[in-house]
């Protein structure tokens, strides 16, 4: 676990993996996530006032969708250099970095052909950019642990092929979720590797029922499981495909 965390810190570059995975994304389905997040806020599924995106790297996935309805979202990574890259677009915009092609996406989601909107919307709903480290009971020491209506998670749990350390990241990501609150998840599916430009990180080979069986663990009740599979190999990476999970802690 600890090998892990060290080789984020060393490899792990926020411009590149920006740029290769947000921007001009290899993947076959580069905007899952983002989908998978709009259908469940748009079918009421989600519903609450904060959201935390656990491990959100430099990406805005989960507050380009919960910013349309009115959450305060908080992003938080393990990475100081993740923590300044959305800090700066915070502060900058699209100068600092150019989303424009997943914000257009969304914006179309939402009916628009023009998506200089999302820009305002995104910066108003971000409220702390901080710390958090799922290999910890509490993820976000040293902060009080504090719990969400909402939280969102995409491929970051997979970062860790051990299965101890996967039941501990599920059972951490599991702790911030209020008691009647969401998780909306979203992984790699059946991977060993995902490449960052030179570097290569390792990956897990996880499936949906592995992941329900972690977080059913934490504590969370699993509602949808839904597993996308690559019609083609992805360059950069050996994963067969994607899935998401969504679940709520019962009260
Ligand atoms: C593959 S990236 C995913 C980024 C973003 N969520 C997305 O969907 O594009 C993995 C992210 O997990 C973060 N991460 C790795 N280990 C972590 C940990 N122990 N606690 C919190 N974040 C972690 C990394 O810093 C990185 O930002």
């Amino acid at each position: 676990m600890a090998e892990i965390k060290k080789l984020y810190e060393e490899n792990f570059k926020a411009h590149m993996y920006a740029k290769h995975y947000v921007k001009e994304s290899k993947l076959e389905y580069p905007f899952f996530m983002e989908d998978f997040y709009h259908r469940l806020f748009e079918e009421g599924k989600l519903k609450g006032k904060t959201l935390i995106d656990v491990g959100c790297g430099p990406s805005l996935r989960a507050a380009l969708i919960g910013s349309r309805y009115g959450c305060d979202v908080y992003c938080a990574d393990l990475l100081e250099n993740n923590r300044n890259f959305i800090r700066n677009w915070l502060d900058n915009g699209q100068s600092a970095f150019d989303y424009s092609g997943q914000f257009k996406h969304v914006a179309q989601l939402e009916g628009n052909d023009d998506f200089g909107y999302l820009e305002e919307r995104v910066k108003k709903c971000v409220k702390d950019v901080f710390y958090c480290d799922i290999m910890s009971e509490n993820p976000l020491h040293p902060r009080p642990l504090r719990q969400f209506d909402i939280v969102t998670s995409s491929l970051v749990l997979d970062c860790y092929p051990d299965q101890a350390d996967y039941l501990k990241g599920a059972k951490s990501i599991g702790s911030l979720v209020r008691p009647g609150g969401y998780l909306a998840f979203g992984s790699s599916l059946s991977c060993s590797y995902y490449e960052i430009g030179d570097k290569t990180l390792p990956s897990t080979d996880v499936d949906g029922a592995k992941a329900k069986k972690a977080f059913t663990e934490a504590g969370l009740k699993v509602l949808q499981i839904n597993e996308y599979y690559y019609k083609n190999p992805v360059p950069g990476t050996d994963g067969k495909g994607l899935f998401t999970l969504y679940a709520i802690k019962e009260i």
